[in-house]
């Protein structure tokens, strides 16, 4: 399990990021982090990283202060960062000097992963494009079989295929040890993937709950016309429709639309989030 505790941050001569932030993640689950550009995604990664220092509070990872980086909690972990610069050796060369690290590394894994993503096993990294690279991080990021993978931004420079690809590896990757963590304000990337949603803004988590709760106590309808507006949690404009997030309540699931409930969010939190707290679903 993963645990930020009261964290209270502040970048040297920045105003404070953080104040009182909590978090837990459980194993089993993959968590999509979201929010606007300097939300505080990367900040809070890198807190659970060990990367930054709280200037109060405790990250503790697997039972490890995190700031501690002891080797037995960093062969837990695997971080592929928003922007990252690989050495000029071949693949093979990176993947046997650090594979080393990592005392469940699978090289059978690992081709299995290169060979979804459809890289060369014996290219030179310096060959690679941006998107191969990226790909190339996340085939040895889960070959390490850490059970924390903490993934920033990890979409940016995919294309298309390879987007459907990362959701096939990573679902097929997840067991009830990992504890998988994907920052993106590419919403639409983590849909069909994601079990848990936590949005940041300004360096605070304005909603944590898991897709579950989230189909059976909201849905997103394409046009609102006819929806009462006492159902209505928050409307946008959708080529001269009107779309947007409402109460559940027909007692069915609905299919989460990760982009409709982020812009709710964003717009009207305070909404949504009474209507988690006071919904209760009459069997
Ligand atoms: N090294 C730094 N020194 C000072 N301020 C920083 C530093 N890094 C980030 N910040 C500030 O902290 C805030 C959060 O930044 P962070 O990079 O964590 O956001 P983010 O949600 O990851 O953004 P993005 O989606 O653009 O990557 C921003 O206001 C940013 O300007």
């Amino acid at each position: 399990m993963i645990a930020l505790k009261n964290i209270h941050f502040r970048y040297k001569k920045g105003k404070p990021l953080f104040e009182n932030l909590n978090l837990t993640l459980e194993p089993g689950f993959i968590y999509g982090l979201l929010g606007k550009n300097g939300a505080g995604k990367s900040s809070l990664l890198k807190h659970i990283a060990g990367l930054l220092y709280p200037d109060s509070g405790q990250c503790t990872v697997f039972g490890f202060d995190a700031t501690a980086r002891k080797p037995a909690m960093l062969e837990d972990i695997y971080l592929i960062p928003e922007e990252f610069s690989l050495p000029p050796i071949s693949l093979h060369n990176y993947v046997k000097t650090n594979g080393v690290f990592y005392s469940r590394f699978s090289y059978n894994q690992l081709q299995a992963y290169l060979a979804e993503f459809e890289l060369p096993e014996n290219a030179k990294l310096s060959t690679l494009s941006y998107g191969q690279k990226k790909k190339f991080l996340i085939a040895f990021g889960l070959a390490t079989n850490a059970r924390l993978l903490i993934m920033d931004e990890p979409t940016n420079g995919l294309d298309i295929p390879s987007k459907s690809q990362f959701r096939k590896i990573m679902v097929s990757a997840l067991d009830e040890e990992k504890v998988i963590v994907i920052s993106t304000h590419q919403v639409r990337d983590l849909e069909n993937l994601i079990d848990n949603v936590v949005v940041l803004e300004n360096g605070s988590i304005i909603f944590n709950h898991n897709i579950g709760e989230i189909s059976e106590k909201l849905a997103f309808e394409y046009d609102l016309a006819g929806v009462p507006a006492d159902e209505v949690l928050y409307a946008e404009d959708l080529q001269g429709r009107k779309a947007g997030v409402v109460k559940n309540i027909s007692g069915h699931d609905a299919r989460v639309d990760l982009e409709l409930l982020f812009n709710g969010i964003m717009k009207n939190a305070a909404a949504i989030n009474e209507h988690f707290a006071s919904y209760k679903y009459e069997y």
